[in-house]
Formats: structure tokens, C-alpha cells, sequence
């Protein structure tokens, strides 16, 4: 492709658990890009939110971590980042993308940041080789649900500086739920309108409003989730009685 941008789409979320709408975005929001614009995605990243984001039912991260790997065997171009985990304390969002484009700048856009090498602990995540052997640059953008969009305006959620960042610096690819409106949300946002460009809507026109919320919820009463996440999901779910699922 001439011109083309080379995109990772990088979501961050709870993924408590990982659910089939979860991996689904990515091939919608992969899907919209090359149809609507030059941009050519080669690479997902999901990164799981840190254990002491503190959110009720959050189980921990390493079940998280395994939960997702399991889910994304079904996936040749989706993979987990632990970075996020591995962290002191909760990272913002706008940092944990950040983090992901300097690692990228660092080893694919020729751009070496001496700190951000430091970082690296455990070398060289094996997502990085898909990145190789090009000179185009690679831009990392957030892939997101439009609830996380309509967030921003969550009093002292999120820092203006933040937004800022996000919409200006990096992207977003933002996936229609049911009941919201990311087009009027942008219009009444005075920052999100001046990077408009920057921002992509994806509309989810076979509206599926999974949620790890409700799989919780069935797998506490001992309903079924059997196609709502992925079988092996639910496996390791069971054998590992996460979420009160040894009341069953
Ligand atoms: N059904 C869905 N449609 C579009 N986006 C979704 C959907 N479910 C989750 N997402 C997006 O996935 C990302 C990760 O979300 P998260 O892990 O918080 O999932 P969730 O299912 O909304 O979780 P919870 O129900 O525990 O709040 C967010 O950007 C969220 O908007
Ligand atoms: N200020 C911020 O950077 C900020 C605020 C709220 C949620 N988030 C992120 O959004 C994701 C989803 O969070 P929720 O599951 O609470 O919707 C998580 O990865 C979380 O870290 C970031």
C-alpha cells in the first residue's frame, strides 16, 4: 500500500473477563480502517488494567493475563502486553500508550530513547518483530468502546492534558455502543472537535452489548456464557473457580 500508515491499535480495559466483543473490535476497527483510510494495522495490543485500579470484582492480574492469552489463540495479530501490569501502581492510559510508541519508536522508527530501553526487563516483546523490516512509520493508536470516549467527561477522570495527548498525539478508534453518541460527544467537546481528524468512529452495526459485567454476572448465577467467550476462557474460569463460579 503507497503512502500507508502503519498502525497498532493498542486497547486498555479490565478484560475481567476477556470477552468475544473484546477481540471482535479489533477486526472491526482493523476492517474500517483499510476500507476508509491509508491506514494499514499490523499489530493489536490488549493491555490489562493493574491489579490496584482497584475496580470491585477485578480478579488478579496474572488470571487476567492468562485469560487473555487463551482468548487470543483465536487471534494471528492480536496479542497481550504485560507492561501495564508490571507496573508500581495503576498507570494512566495516556502513559501506557505512550509507553507502547516509544517502545516502538525506539526499535522500529529508528528513534532510540535510552530510558525507555531501560524499561524493557524482559527483552523484546514478540509483537515488536511484526513491526520490522519497514521504514514506514508505525503510530500506536487507542482502540476503545465509545463509553471509554464519553469517560473524558466524567468529572477528574481524566486529566485535559491527557485528552490532549490521546486525540492530538496519538488517535483513536472508537467502537459505537449501544445507547451512545461518540458524534454528538465530539461536537460538544471543544478538544475532541479540533482533532477530529484524529479520531475514527467505527459503527458496530450487529450491536452485541456483552459486557465482562454481565458474563460475571451469568457465571455467578451459573448461566451459561458458552459464545459469548471464548471455551477455553470459560475453562480456565471453572478450574480456577474465578468469579464465585465454585458456588455453581
Ligand atoms: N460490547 C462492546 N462494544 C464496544 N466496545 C466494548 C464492548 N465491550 C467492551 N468494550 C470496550 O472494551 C474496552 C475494555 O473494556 P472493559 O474491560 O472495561 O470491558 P467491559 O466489558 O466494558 O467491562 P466491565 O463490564 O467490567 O466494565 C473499553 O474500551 C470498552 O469500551
Ligand atoms: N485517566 C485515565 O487515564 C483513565 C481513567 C479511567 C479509566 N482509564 C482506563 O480505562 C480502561 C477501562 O476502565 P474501566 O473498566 O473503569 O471503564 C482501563 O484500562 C483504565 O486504566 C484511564
Amino acid at each position: 500500500m503507497t503512502g500507508s500508515h502503519r498502525v497498532v491499535l493498542l486497547a486498555c480495559g479490565s478484560f475481567n473477563p476477556p470477552t468475544n466483543m473484546h477481540l471482535r473490535m479489533f477486526e472491526i476497527a482493523r476492517d474500517f480502517l483499510h476500507r476508509t483510510t491509508n491506514h494499514n494495522v499490523i499489530v493489536g495490543l490488549m493491555s490489562p488494567v493493574h491489579d490496584k485500579y482497584g475496580k470491585e470484582g477485578l480478579v488478579s492480574a496474572s488470571d487476567r493475563i492468562q485469560l487473555l492469552r487463551l482468548a487470543l489463540n483465536s487471534s494471528s495479530w492480536v496479542h497481550v502486553s504485560e507492561w501495564e501490569t508490571r507496573q508500581d501502581d495503576w498507570t494512566p492510559t495516556r502513559e501506557v500508550v505512550q509507553y507502547h510508541q516509544e517502545l516502538v519508536d525506539s526499535l522500529v522508527n529508528g528513534n532510540v530513547d535510552p530510558s525507555v530501553k531501560r524499561q524493557r526487563v524482559d527483552g523484546t516483546p514478540s509483537w515488536l518483530t511484526h513491526l520490522t523490516g519497514s521504514t514506514e512509520p508505525v503510530t500506536v493508536k487507542l482502540l476503545c468502546g465509545a463509553d471509554l470516549l464519553e469517560s473524558f467527561a466524567k468529572p477528574g477522570l481524566w486529566k485535559d492534558e491527557d485528552i490532549e495527548a490521546l486525540v492530538g498525539k496519538f488517535g483513536l478508534v472508537v467502537i459505537t455502543r449501544e445507547g451512545s453518541n461518540p458524534y454528538k460527544f465530539i461536537y460538544e467537546s471543544d478538544v475532541l472537535t479540533r482533532h477530529q481528524r484524529n479520531i475514527h468512529i467505527v459503527t458496530e452495526w450487529i450491536t452485541n452489548e456483552v459486557s465482562s459485567t454481565k458474563v460475571r454476572r451469568a457465571l455467578r448465577r451459573g448461566d451459561s456464557v458458552k459464545y459469548l467467550v471464548q471455551d477455553s476462557v470459560i475453562e480456565y474460569i471453572y478450574k480456577n473457580a474465578l468469579y464465585n463460579t465454585h458456588n455453581k
